[in-house]
């Protein structure tokens, strides 16, 4: 059977755009658009598709919470992959609307939240409205009678539902990008590449001072880089919170995988997310130079080390 892929819809979303760059070469009628950011896990979690793509963070806005909790609660599901693209906002109305009509204006909440600015300069006594994704705010734009009169979402999705662009590039930061994460079922680990990326979630033992410093050095100590650090209610009280964690390297690494040994020794529980290839791998990082005794090299050469003295080899 033809492999088939959640996304968050309806068609013309960023997070079908960030699809289509997962999976190049993939017909569109693969993919199975979703009302929710829960629908795609679900769809992924029922073996209803291969895999399901969901937003993760935003260089302005940051973290998704919708994916997040899903990453955190339910049936734990991998990350197999990983894109970031740019998001770039237009307004849309139906044809002959001006600016100076606009008095509602329609669109996802983290787009909202890259647009205040330019709203409020431009259309300060609009009234804004929340919907799943842009491109259900541009489809219900299009509707007739519909109850807003302009939706701000990708280009894509304007020209989908036959909207006329009102004015172009109204998000407040012009380099903004969203990364987004390739969902699938539990199974066999994406191989390293040498540029990889490795998420998971930490749940610390018990309140105590210094609790997130002994999480942060198992890393620390191994010179493994963290790219994200987020914390987030359990949900179990007031205070209780869990911390999601993307690291650089893969867990076939001998110092990520120690690292993840080390929380695993500290922390009530750890959800491993998966590794995966680094999205910006093509870009030129800062030049990371490992502390003494962090290279690969230097752990595989303890690790043979170890094996040595305790066959009675004396080293
Ligand atoms: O509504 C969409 O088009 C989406 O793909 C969702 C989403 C998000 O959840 O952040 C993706 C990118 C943009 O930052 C705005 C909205």
């Amino acid at each position: 059977m033809p492999k088939r892929y959640a996304y968050l819809g309806p068609e013309g979303t960023f997070t079908e755009a960030a699809l289509r760059a997962l999976v190049p070469g993939e017909d569109a009628g693969a993919f199975v658009p979703c009302t929710g950011v829960d629908a795609v896990f679900a769809a992924v979690r029922d073996g209803e598709v291969a895999g399901g793509v969901a937003p993760l963070e935003n260089s302005v806005e940051g973290g998704v919470t919708a994916t997040i909790a899903e990453l955190i609660n339910g049936d734990p599901l991998l990350i197999a992959a990983e894109t970031a693209i740019p998001v770039e906002f237009t307004l849309f109305a139906r044809s002959g609307v001006a600016l100076s009509d606009v008095k509602r204006v329609a669109t996802h909440p983290h787009a909202l939240a890259q647009c205040r600015g330019w709203l409020a300069r431009h259309l300060p006594d609009a009234e804004t409205f929340t919907m799943s994704s842009t491109a259900a705010a541009a489809q219900a734009v299009a509707e007739p009678g519909a109850p807003y009169d302009a939706a701000i979402s990708a280009r894509i999705a304007g020209e989908r539902y036959g909207l006329a662009a009102v004015a172009e590039g109204v998000g407040d930061r012009s380099e903004a990008a969203t990364r987004f994460v390739y969902l699938t079922r539990p199974g066999a680990l994406p191989e390293p590449t040498g540029a990889d990326r490795t998420s998971l979630v930490a749940f610390i033992a018990d309140d105590h001072p210094g609790a997130l410093v002994e999480l942060l050095n198992q890393f620390a100590v191994r010179g493994v880089n963290l790219t994200r650090l987020e914390s987030r209610p359990t949900g179990d009280g007031l205070g209780r919170y869990c911390f999601c964690i993307d690291a650089d390297g893969h867990v076939a690494e001998a110092r990520v995988g120690e690292a993840l040994m080390g929380l695993r020794r500290i922390c009530t529980d750890i959800r491993f997310l998966g590794s995966y290839p680094r999205a910006d791998a093509e870009t030129e990082l800062t030049p990371f130079i490992p502390a003494r005794g962090t290279t690969n090299a230097a752990f595989h050469e303890a690790e043979e080390w170890l094996a040595r003295i305790r066959s009675g080899a004396v080293a």
